[in-house]
């Protein structure tokens, strides 16, 4: 079809639980046609490295720097990301040359906005050459240098999607329950509003790994057996985050779970499902109007306690709620193929990021792309 481009996204997020590959074919604007997915869960072993490499991006002062282990594990992360592109061509039975571009995200380790420094560890034109597909990747700096928050910008694609929505859907609010929430509100009238809205499944995670050595609450069921603790709630609740008049990004570390004394197994679950629930509801006092729908994507989707909750808060303020799928969408490869759309946008000279979405003066495009030849365009 005219002006369509067929893209890969690769997207290893706060969770540091796989990688997941998407396809998607698009104009770059509202044309999108969802491709096949694939999840490629990380071995134990790769995401302690992962885990590790967060200690050690704690030392960059700038973002070139890589100290510690974090040249070693950049170059495996980089070639598992290669074997997960080869398999998914070959899955699909595609070749490199019906690809126009990766959409490369790589695993975030530090993110300051603070300080306009965020770190994405991945090497472009190291990716570029293994795969003999072009990659564009460092989608995030350029919205950093020109004051935006670098983060979210899966919104852009958020917008896209909504374009096929019926209007008596709208306002609609798309959120990603990842390890880090975040949300998209779209107007009736095309209007885009986006931020960070608090943690997600990473509070959850490292709460239910650290307590009983299980790597997350599948389906809510630790959870389902325990009772919300309201303090250790109100404590999270009452952050500084929420209560601050203007949004920001969000780092892994700017929420840590509870210590082991705070609650017992189950009540600490039950308590961080309540915690990434009403979080979404607390944040939405940012936005212009209630949303009509919930469209909720992301792994805590799958978390059945989280959801009910959700549903309960959105519930009394007079919004629906659904899944990604209950729409057509698929919430899991929603993010992938949000960088595979990106990445097309950036080819073309699209913006990336708005005023609305992280704060930056004016539309802004971005991105870096590497040819499989070793240029830079
Ligand atoms: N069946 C399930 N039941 C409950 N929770 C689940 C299930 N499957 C995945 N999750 C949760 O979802 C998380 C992964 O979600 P997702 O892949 O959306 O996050 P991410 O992309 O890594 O994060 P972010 O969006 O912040 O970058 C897991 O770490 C887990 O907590
Ligand atoms: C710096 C960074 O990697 N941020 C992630 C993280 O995970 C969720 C939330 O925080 C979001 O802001 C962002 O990811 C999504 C994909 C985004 O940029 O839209």
């Amino acid at each position: 079809m005219n002006g369509m481009k067929t893209a890969i996204g690769l997207m290893s997020g706060t969770s540091m639980d796989g990688i997941d590959v998407a396809l998607v074919r698009t104009d770059g604007r509202e044309r999108v046609e969802r491709g096949p997915f694939l999840g490629l869960p990380y071995d134990a072993g790769f995401r302690q490295q992962l885990k590790q490499s967060l200690a050690d991006a704690q030392a960059i002062r700038d973002r070139s720097e890589r100290p510690g282990t974090l040249e070693a594990v950049e170059k495996e992360l980089t070639l598992r990301h290669a074997a997960a592109v080869s398999r998914f061509l070959k899955e699909n039975g595609l070749t490199a040359d019906q690809i126009h571009a990766i959409g490369f995200h790589g695993q975030t380790v530090l993110h300051r906005p603070d300080q306009a420094l965020t770190v994405q560890l991945g090497d472009g034109p190291m990716l570029a050459r293994e795969t003999g597909i072009a990659v564009v990747c460092d989608m995030r700096a350029n919205d950093m240098l020109h004051g935006g928050q670098g983060a979210p910008l899966v919104p852009a694609y958020h917008a896209a999607l909504a374009a096929s929505l019926p209007t008596q859907e709208k306002p609609v609010c798309f959120v990603n329950i990842g390890g880090i929430s975040n949300l998209t509100f779209l107007g009736r009238d095309g209007e885009i509003i986006a931020f960070d809205s608090g943690p997600g499944n990473n509070l959850i995670d490292q709460w239910v790994e650290a307590q009983a050595g299980i790597p997350f609450d599948q389906g809510g069921a630790i959870a389902s057996g325990g009772s919300i603790v309201p303090d250790l709630a109100e404590r999270y609740l009452g952050a500084s985050f929420f209560t601050a008049p203007v949004r920001r990004s969000l780092d892994r570390s700017d929420f840590l779970p509870p210590q082991p004394d705070e609650a017992e197994l189950a009540d600490g679950a039950r308590t961080l499902a309540y915690v990434a629930a009403a979080s979404i509801l607390r944040s939405v006092r940012h936005l212009p109007e209630r949303p009509a729908l919930y469209v909720v994507c992301g792994g805590g989707r799958l978390n059945r306690v989280l959801m009910k909750d959700l549903a309960i808060l959105a519930g009394k303020a007079g919004s629906k709620v659904a899944t990604a799928e209950d729409l057509g969408f698929d919430g899991d490869a929603m993010e992938a193929e949000a960088w595979a759309y990106l990445a097309v946008r950036s080819l073309l000279g699209l913006p990336l990021t708005f005023p609305g979405t992280t704060g930056v003066g004016s539309p802004l495009g971005g991105g870096v792309c590497y040819r499989p030849t070793g240029e830079r365009s």
